[in-house]
């Protein structure tokens, strides 16, 4: 078996390889576009070949820009096209690009790296653990009805137009960037992605309704990309610039005539909406899933580049099996900012690399690994400084599929 690096040549056998291990049949994957490993970066890119040249395998990575509690921006890898024929699956292929892949990317310096897992049992075992969570919320337009708000603040004016996608030109690249910059684990979308697929499905080509929210001057502070079929409004995402555009553009969907129900396909775990009705059950919660699942790929500096919200030190004794490295590290926090430096104090936690991911971004709380029996507590003590130390401003969230 033979791992390589891909170049531009390589697209369409990339491309036909990956469509073939996922059993999509594309006539033309290349010049068909609308699949989205069309967007792919050939200079990322991973093929297998065995020994008589016949392309098994592929993987991919975007370049992308993911946000970290506090607000700095880091360059990641966002996995994709990951995929084996199914007639060579189970021989090591994977293990073997995912080697190659990763130290790819740590050599471009990237500390980190991110993916969407299609199946959960997949990535753990090359040092991935899921980091942010998403769920679908279906509401019944009947039982919508909003509490007024108690702390009794008037909303801001502002309007809402519906336009077509291809009505948008640059506003939802803008509205999304600004969106993303400030929400902890959302990633940057190049602009190669709105002109393919921004405002439809992940997967379908079905065209959707944009909801653009303009504050009191005029300028588009939020958008809700949405369609109806049949008696279901169903809504993509929901991108605003703060609570009150987010409530405003949530509202705007649930007045939907001709809609006896309405489904939000991505709300953070923390989403204030439940408590916005007048009935606390009124949004039904469902198909809660991990999301982004993070790769550290060099410790200290993706600890450092991280803010932090409370003072304090922890020593972690890190595990990383799959690229055989073992590594105590002391984290000290002070007025925002971590720094992480090799020592040979007595750790007060000892975790796998894939549970520093987990709650690398905020949305995994340390104790729960620990009561998982995944991380080791040292000491009595050692669960509730880690859950005060890493606790962050804001639940990491990201709608971005890749
Ligand atoms: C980010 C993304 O792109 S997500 C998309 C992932 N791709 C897909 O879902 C497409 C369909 N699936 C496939 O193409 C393949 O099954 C892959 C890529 C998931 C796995 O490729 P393989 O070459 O079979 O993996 P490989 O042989 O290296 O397996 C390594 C280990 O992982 C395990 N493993 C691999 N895939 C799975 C899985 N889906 N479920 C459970 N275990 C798995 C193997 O059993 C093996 O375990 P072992 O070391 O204990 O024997």
């Amino acid at each position: 078996m033979q791992i390589r690096s891909t170049t531009e040549q390589d697209l369409e056998v990339f491309l036909e390889t990956c469509h073939a291990a996922f059993g999509l049949f594309v006539e033309t994957p290349v010049d068909g576009g609308g699949l989205w490993w069309s967007a792919i970066e050939m200079d990322r890119g991973v093929l297998a070949h065995t020994a008589d040249g016949r392309a098994v395998g592929t993987a991919g990575a975007y370049s992308f820009e993911l946000t970290l509690p506090g607000g700095g921006l880091a360059p990641v890898g966002g996995v994709t096209a990951v995929a084996v024929l199914p007639s060579h699956r189970r021989q090591g292929v994977l293990t073997a690009m995912m080697r190659h892949q990763l130290t790819e990317l740590r050599a471009r310096g990237e500390a980190m790296s991110v993916l969407l897992s299609s199946e959960a049992l997949i990535y753990r075992r090359f040092g991935y653990g899921p980091a942010t969570y998403t769920e679908k919320m279906t509401v019944d337009r009947h039982e919508s009805a909003f509490a007024p708000a108690r702390a009794g603040i008037a909303p801001q004016p502002g309007s809402i137009e519906v336009l077509r996608r291809a009505e948008c030109g640059e506003i939802l690249n803008e509205v999304y960037d600004r969106y993303r910059r400030a929400q902890p684990g959302a990633v940057s979308r190049p602009a190669h992605w709105w002109s393919s697929r921004a405002g439809q499905a992940p997967v379908s080509a079905a065209p959707r309704y944009i909801a653009l929210h303009r504050d009191a001057d005029g300028r588009p502070d939020g958008y809700a990309s949405y369609l109806r079929e049949d008696s279901t409004l169903t809504v993509d995402e929901v991108i605003a610039l703060d609570d009150e555009i987010a409530t405003a553009l949530t509202r705007f969907a649930l007045d939907h005539d001709l809609a006896t129900q309405v489904v939000f396909k991505h709300v953070p775990p923390d989403h204030p909406l439940r408590w916005q009705f007048a009935d606390f059950r009124a949004g039904r919660l469902g198909g809660q899933t991990d999301w982004l699942w993070v790769r550290l790929l060099d410790i200290p500096a993706a600890l450092e580049a991280r803010g932090w919200f409370a003072d304090g030190e922890l020593v972690l004794d890190v595990d990383d099996p799959f690229l055989g490295e073992r590594s105590r590290y002391q984290l000290s926090v002070r007025d925002g900012k971590a720094a992480c430096v090799p020592t040979d104090q007595d750790p007060d936690l000892s975790l796998d690399v894939s549970d520093l991911g987990s709650v690398y971004l905020g949305g995994t709380v340390p104790s729960t690994l620990i009561r998982a029996g995944h991380i080791r507590a040292h000491h009595p003590g050692a669960a509730a400084r880690a859950d005060a130390l890493f606790r962050t401003d804001r639940q990491p969230h990201c709608l971005h599929w890749f």
